[in-house]
C-alpha cells in the first residue's frame, strides 16, 4: 500500500512518498502524543495489563487512569539523552546507572532514582535498558538485583542496547518467565539523533508491548520497525552496523590515499558529498577526521563489538563476509592503540604508518 507520509528530517519535516509496510511506522509529528498525557489503564486485552493512550483518545475513561511510570537503566552517551527526552516530554521517569553520578543531571531535571535495576523495574510500568554490550545487558536484566527480579505480569521490559540475537533471546526468556512482556528495540542513529529524538527503532518481540510503548518510542525516535520474533531486531541492527563499520574503514583508506598522492582530503570529502556515494556520515565525520580529531559519538569499542557480533551472525548461517572480517581486524588494531573510547572514525589511525614502523 503506497501512502504519502510526513517524515521527520533532521531539522524540519520533509514531505515524502513512502511505501508503508504494515510493520513500519513513521512519527507524524515531533511529539505526536505528549508524554504528560500518556496513561496506562488496566485491560485484559492479550494479557496486557495496561495500554498507553492519549487523554485526547475518545475511548479513555479518566477514572481508570494511572500515570505511566517509565524506568530507564543505563545512562551513557545514548541513554542519557533518550531518558532526557522522556523527562522533557513530561514522563514520570525513574533512572538507574552503574555509575550513579550520571543520574544526577537527570534527577535535577525531575527524574526519580532507584539504587538497582530491580527497584526500578518493580516501581515502573515499562523499563528501558540501554547498555554497552551483551554481558552488561544480561547482567542488568537477569543478574543479582537485575530488572527481572522486579518484573511481573502487567509490566514491560524494552532492551534498546545493541546485542546479538542469542543474547536477546536469553534476556527475553528470563523476562517472560516473570510474566512480563519483552521487546528488543536496538536503535540506529547516534548521539545527535538521540538528543534530537530522531532515532530509528528496530523492534521485535511482544507486539502488544510494541503497541503500548509506541508513544514512548515516538518521543525518542523518528521511525520504528516491528520485525517479528525476538532476534530479528538485533540481526537488523548488526547488519546495518556491519555495513557502517566497513564504510568508515573504506572512507579512511580513501582519505589517507588522497593525501599521500598530493590531493586535499577536504576536497575529497566535498566531492563525495555531491555524488552517488554521498552519506551523511562522511560529511559529518570527514572534516574532523582530516584534522585527526575524533570527538566521541559512537565509541570505537562498540563498533568493533558490533562487527564481532555481525561476524558471529554471518557464521551462524554460513554467509561469507570477508570485507567485514578484514574491517573487524582494523578496529581491533585501533583498539590495541588505545582508541577504544574515541569515536569509531578514529579507525583511520590504524591505517597511518607510524614513523617507528618504517624500515
Ligand atoms: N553511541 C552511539 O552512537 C550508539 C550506540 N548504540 C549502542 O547503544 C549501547 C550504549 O551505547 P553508548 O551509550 O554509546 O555507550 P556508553 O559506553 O556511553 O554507555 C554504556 C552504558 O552501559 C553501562 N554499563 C557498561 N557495563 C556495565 C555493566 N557491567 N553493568 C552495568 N552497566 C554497565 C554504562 O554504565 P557506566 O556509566 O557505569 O559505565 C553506561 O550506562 C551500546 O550497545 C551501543 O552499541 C546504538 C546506537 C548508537
Ligand atoms: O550504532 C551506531 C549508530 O550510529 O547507529
Amino acid at each position: 500500500m503506497a501512502k504519502v507520509l510526513m517524515v521527520k528530517g533532521s531539522n524540519h519535516y520533509l514531505s515524502s512518498a513512502a511505501i508503508l509496510s504494515p510493520t513500519t511506522h513513521f512519527r507524524t509529528n515531533p511529539i505526536s502524543i505528549s508524554c504528560s498525557r500518556i496513561r496506562f489503564r488496566p485491560t485484559t486485552y492479550n494479557s496486557v495489563q495496561f495500554r498507553a493512550f492519549s487523554s485526547q483518545d475518545s475511548t479513555s475513561s479518566p477514572k481508570d487512569e494511572v500515570a505511566a511510570r517509565i524506568g530507564f537503566l543505563g545512562l551513557g552517551i545514548m541513554g542519557s539523552p533518550m531518558a532526557l527526552n522522556l523527562i522533557q516530554a513530561g514522563c514520570d521517569v525513574t533512572v538507574w546507572n552503574r555509575t550513579k553520578s550520571k543520574c544526577d543531571p537527570l534527577i535535577s531535571l525531575g527524574a526519580k532514582y532507584k539504587s538497582s535495576p530491580e527497584e526500578v523495574a518493580s516501581s515502573c510500568d515499562v523499563t528501558f535498558a540501554m547498555l554497552a554490550d551483551p554481558e552488561s545487558a544480561v547482567d542488568v536484566a537477569c543478574g543479582k538485583q537485575g530488572a527481572a527480579n522486579g518484573l511481573s505480569s502487567g509490566k514491560g521490559y524494552v532492551d534498546v542496547s545493541t546485542v546479538d540475537g542469542p543474547t536477546s533471546k536469553l534476556i527475553s526468556t528470563h523476562i517472560k518467565s516473570t510474566g512480563a512482556l519483552f521487546l528488543e528495540a536496538p536503535v540506529s542513529g547516534s548521539k545527535k539523533p538521540a538528543e534530537d529524538g530522531q532515532l530509528i527503532f528496530l523492534t521485535a518481540g511482544d507486539k502488544s508491548l510494541y503497541e503500548t510503548a509506541a508513544p514512548l518510542l515516538d518521543i525518542m525516535g523518528k521511525s520504528r520497525f516491528y520485525l517479528g520474533d525476538v532476534g530479528n531486531g538485533a540481526a537488523m541492527k548488526l547488519v546495518v552496523n556491519m555495513i557502517m563499520g566497513s564504510m568508515m574503514a573504506s572512507f579512511s583508506e580513501g582519505l589517507l590515499l588522497s593525501e599521500k598522492v598530493g590531493l586535499d582530503p577536504s576536497v575529497l570529502v566535498e566531492v563525495i558529498s555531491q555524488g552517488a556515494i554521498s552519506a551523511p556520515m562522511y560529511s559529518m565525520k570527514g572534516p574532523s577526521m582530516v584534522k585527526s580529531l575524533y570527538p566521541t559519538a559512537f565509541p570505537l569499542k562498540h563498533q568493533q563489538k558490533d562487527l564481532r557480533l555481525a561476524l558471529g551472525l554471518a557464521e551462524s548461517v554460513s554467509q561469507p563476509t570477508p570485507i567485514a572480517a578484514a574491517t573487524n581486524e582494523l578496529y581491533k588494531v585501533a583498539k590495541s592503540r588505545g582508541l577504544s573510547d574515541d569515536d569509531f572514525s578514529a579507525v583511520i589511525e590504524a591505517l597511518k604508518v607510524k614513523l617507528d614502523q618504517r624500515s
